[in-house]
């Protein structure tokens, strides 16, 4: 049907992918639609950031086969530049920072250059300000971050509010969260979670990828997955993720029949 197509924002199939000749991804596949959020748990090592990383287009991953389809469009032969402006954003577990250039800054020139990335006219700096300034009342976050350098000297909980400032601002259509509870202490959390809800709509998908129960009871996620040694090997809805908390991974494991040597 038509209309079962048209709602999915991204299509991953029997996803196989490399770091330096190493395979780390073994056959992910995964299928989001719109209006809907996913949580990714699993082991450390398992390949959680791997594939957010091969998503975002990560230079140093190579896909060796598979697909990853967004909207229909192939995303494996678009550069990592090309894949933001079409509307997909990773707030990376570890934020850089960019020393020197203001956070307004880079913020307003990321933003234009998604603008004319879609054909649309540069805003100028007093229509940015205002635009800004309302997102930076979702992530509650004090105006004068802006003015300060990029991450430079920000705390774990301020970098991760700033990573979702620029998904506020740059309103993806796939958002993919890496760990971003990491590090953040219960209000910075609860913040962050009312950021990516108030994001979250109707025509966008998001793809959270956590290590702890306690971001879910903030951010509901439609399903949550569980990666094992590359693959996505079981998928339930969010009491999958407390069953998690309380009986841990290897019953999964064993169900899967994966060894994990780590
Ligand atoms: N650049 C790299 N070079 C070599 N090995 C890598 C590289 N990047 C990732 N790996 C390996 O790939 C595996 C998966 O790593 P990844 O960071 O994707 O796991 P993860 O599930 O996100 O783990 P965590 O929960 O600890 O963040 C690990 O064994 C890691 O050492």
């Amino acid at each position: 049907m038509m209309s079962e197509h048209s709602d999915v924002i991204i299509e991953v199939q029997d996803l196989h992918a490399t770091v330096e000749d190493t395979e780390i991804l073994k056959g992910v596949n995964l299928q989001v639609k719109a209006g809907e959020i996913h949580a990714v748990m699993g082991l450390n090592g398992s390949g959680k950031s791997t594939f957010a990383k091969v998503l975002a287009g990560h230079p140093d991953y190579e896909v060796t086969s598979g697909q990853m389809l967004f909207r229909g469009q192939d995303l494996t032969a678009m550069e990592p530049h090309e894949r933001a402006a079409t509307g997909v954003f990773l707030a990376f577990q570890y934020p850089l920072e960019i020393p020197g250039v203001s956070n307004r800054d880079f913020l307003r020139v990321a933003y234009n250059a998604h603008r004319r990335a879609r054909g649309e006219e540069e805003i100028d700096v007093f229509d940015f300000d205002d635009l800004i300034e309302e997102c930076l009342d979702i992530v509650k976050m004090d105006i004068s971050f802006l003015d300060r350098s990029v991450n430079e000297g920000f705390s774990g909980g301020e970098k991760k509010r700033n990573e979702i400032l620029q998904m506020a601002l740059l309103q993806p259509t796939l958002a993919i969260l890496d760990e971003t509870d990491s590090g953040l202490d219960i209000d910075a959390l609860k913040t962050v979670a009312h950021g990516v809800n108030q994001l979250a709509g109707p025509d966008n998908a998001m793809v959270v990828i956590t290590h702890y129960q306690r971001m879910l009871n903030y951010i509901v996620p439609a399903y949550v997955h569980v990666m094992a040694d590359g693959r996505i090997v079981k998928t339930g809805t969010k009491e999958l993720a407390q069953e998690l908390e309380s009986r841990g991974y290897e019953w999964i494991l064993q169900e899967a029949d994966v060894e994990v040597t780590a």
